[in-house]
């Protein structure tokens, strides 16, 4: 794309200011959004980004500073004003009901209408010409419910909805976190596409590489004030790194060392079933030993999510056997695992990890309700919990550090952090970790993934599922690739490849079977030749191997 192409501002924000409270989240920020581009917004977690556009969007007031917008001051009281200056936002959470269609998720509250009835033809045609107009693409979808659909979708969808209210401002909240690496190409091209039809972006994210692929220019903020703004074609990521951190980040690869012991949990044959009862997880088997860092990857909606609340104990296992430290766990309870040593960082934040108008005192007590330490003869002892919810806040550096404040003042990567915290500090011998750093800035990712294999090297059992390749083959000892429902292959993340693991993730042969089946070896890619690990890829007892220490990058 252009770079360097010449434009006007269609967005300036000059000397912004918004406070909560004693949090200074913008303090005195410039930024000019220039017409048909792609504007990075980059930042710590916590450094303000959510906060600026939220103002620009009209859902808080700025305590200073003024809003243009086509060179005209203007005063946003609600969002409903700014969309009617054609400003959209996609929000990190989408907004959008689940039992209905796409094409009445598109035109809710616009609705057209035709002699009092809503005239379904016309929007039709009306969604059709956006779609050509943007080279978007959803036609086929129009009458499938939400509930039915992917993310990647359903991403498309907020934006085809925002595009419909006349947006051509579109500021994108960490849209690439929750997509697989396919749907984030697809979404950067269509990026591309839409500012070469005159759209101007804003785009929030932690990956500096898609911040460099896709923008045009890109503003740093740290602390809620702007580090500076540089065009994307004259920097690096080590700039970028050093402007948001404030030192140099180094992005190399922690070396491993493992020496993986008794077998922690093991899973055989297991069957969970999906909502509306449809079987998502069928015959997986999985041992994960103490001492090593399993790693699940797969394109989201495979069934990672409901092997996984079937292991914690969120969902019914319908068929075969969970088994924690040697002792049957298929029918225990949720409380009753975690009492026994399981943790679980679940994949969504917003409703199961936290509960967002309580305080992070009483954040620090759920799943702690039974623990001696907190609670005796039922009576909660606040001083404890209070000492305890601190000490996270210090260790994981959650900011701002206030415990009283409620979990929906944090941004969402000092929420992650906090939960993160809260649930290693459980002492426990097995940690599930889903999306362990989504949303988490690249200081506090690192800080995590060191935390999880130091706690790997005393001899933990981590579970990592994550559609993030780098991280998987960062951080795991093995890797289980899921499709479909089961594990298509167990490789080694030292030899496998990424792009092999893109083939696997999407069902595909990564052609690796053919040269093992020349050594003799089976090749069967399903589940039970997976735990076998007859791709050869496998290397399931590390600890005789001394091989592990490598770098990778
Ligand atoms: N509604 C709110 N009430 C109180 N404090 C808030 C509120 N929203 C944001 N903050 C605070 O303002 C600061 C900036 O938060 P913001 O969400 O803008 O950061 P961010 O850069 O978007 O972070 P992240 O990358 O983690 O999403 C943080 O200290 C946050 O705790």
């Amino acid at each position: 794309m252009n770079k360097d192409r010449p434009s006007t501002p269609v967005v300036r924000l000059a000397g912004i200011t918004k406070r909560f409270g004693d949090v200074v989240a913008n303090d005195d920020v410039d930024f000019t959004l220039r017409k048909g581009t792609v504007h990075a917004l980059l930042g710590e977690n916590g450094s303000g980004k959510t906060t600026l556009m939220n103002v620009l969007y009209g859902l808080y007031d700025q305590n200073e500073g003024t809003i243009y917008v086509d060179g005209d001051v203007r005063d946003f009281g609600a969002p409903r004003d700014a969309m009617d200056a054609g400003i959209g936002m996609i929000h990190q959470h989408f907004q959008l009901v689940e039992p209905m269609t796409v094409l009445q998720n598109i035109i809710l509250g616009h609705e057209p209408t035709s002699n009092g009835l809503v005239d379904e033809s016309t929007a039709r045609e009306d969604i059709e010409a956006i779609c050509s107009r943007y080279g978007l693409d959803i036609d086929q979808h129009l009458d499938t419910p939400i509930r039915a659909l992917g993310l990647g979708v359903r991403q498309r969808v907020e934006i085809i909805k925002t595009l419909y209210r006349g947006a051509t401002v579109l500021v994108f909240d960490e849209p690439t976190a929750v997509l697989t690496p396919p749907e984030v190409d697809q979404l950067l091209d269509m990026m591309t596409e839409l500012t070469d039809s005159g759209c101007s972006l804003v785009f929030i994210t932690h990956k500096l590489d898609e911040a460099l692929s896709v923008a045009d220019r890109i503003t740093v903020l740290r602390d809620g004030t702007s580090v500076g703004t540089v065009a994307a074609a004259r920097t690096t990521e080590q700039e970028l790194a050093r402007m948001m951190v404030g030192r140099d980040v180094l992005f190399d690869r922690t070396s491993r060392e493992t020496s993986p012991g008794d077998a922690l949990l093991e899973i055989k044959d297991v069957r969970v079933d999906g909502d509306r009862d449809r079987e998502r997880v069928h015959g997986v088997d999985l041992t994960v030993r103490a001492g090593e860092i399993f790693g699940i990857a797969g394109v989201q909606g495979n069934g990672q999510s409901e092997l996984i609340e079937g292991i914690v104990g969120l969902r019914a296992v319908t068929a075969g056997s969970v088994r924690f430290e040697g002792e049957e766990i298929t029918g225990m309870s949720r409380r009753r695992r975690i009492e026994s040593g399981i943790a679980y960082i679940p994949e969504d934040r917003h409703s199961v990890g936290l509960v967002q108008a309580d305080s992070l005192v009483r954040n620090a007590l759920l799943g702690n309700q039974t623990n001696d330490n907190y609670v005796t003869n039922g009576v909660i002892d606040w001083g404890t919990v209070r000492d305890h919810a601190e000490e996270i806040v210090a260790e994981y550096d959650v900011q701002p550090s206030n415990v009283d404040i409620d979990a929906a003042s944090l941004s969402g990567g000092n929420q992650q952090k906090f939960i993160v915290g809260r649930e290693i500090e459980r002492d426990p011998a097995l940690v599930i970790a889903m999306h362990p750093t989504r949303g988490v800035d690249i200081g506090s990712t690192e800080f995590i993934h060191n935390r999880l294999i130091r706690l790997r090297n005393e001899g933990l059992g981590i579970v990592v599922v994550s559609s993030k390749l780098e991280e998987i083959q960062q951080l795991a000892d093995r890797i289980a690739v899921m499709y479909d429902g089961a594990f298509i292959d167990i490789v080694d993340p030292d030899t496998i490849t990424e792009a092999q693991l893109g083939l696997l993730m999407a069902g595909h042969d990564p052609g690796y079977h053919d040269e093992t089946e020349r050594q003799g070896a089976e090749s069967t890619p399903d589940l039970v030749g997976a735990e076998r690990g007859t791709s050869g890829r496998n290397d399931s007892d590390r600890s005789d191997t001394g091989d592990n220490n490598g770098d990778r990058t």
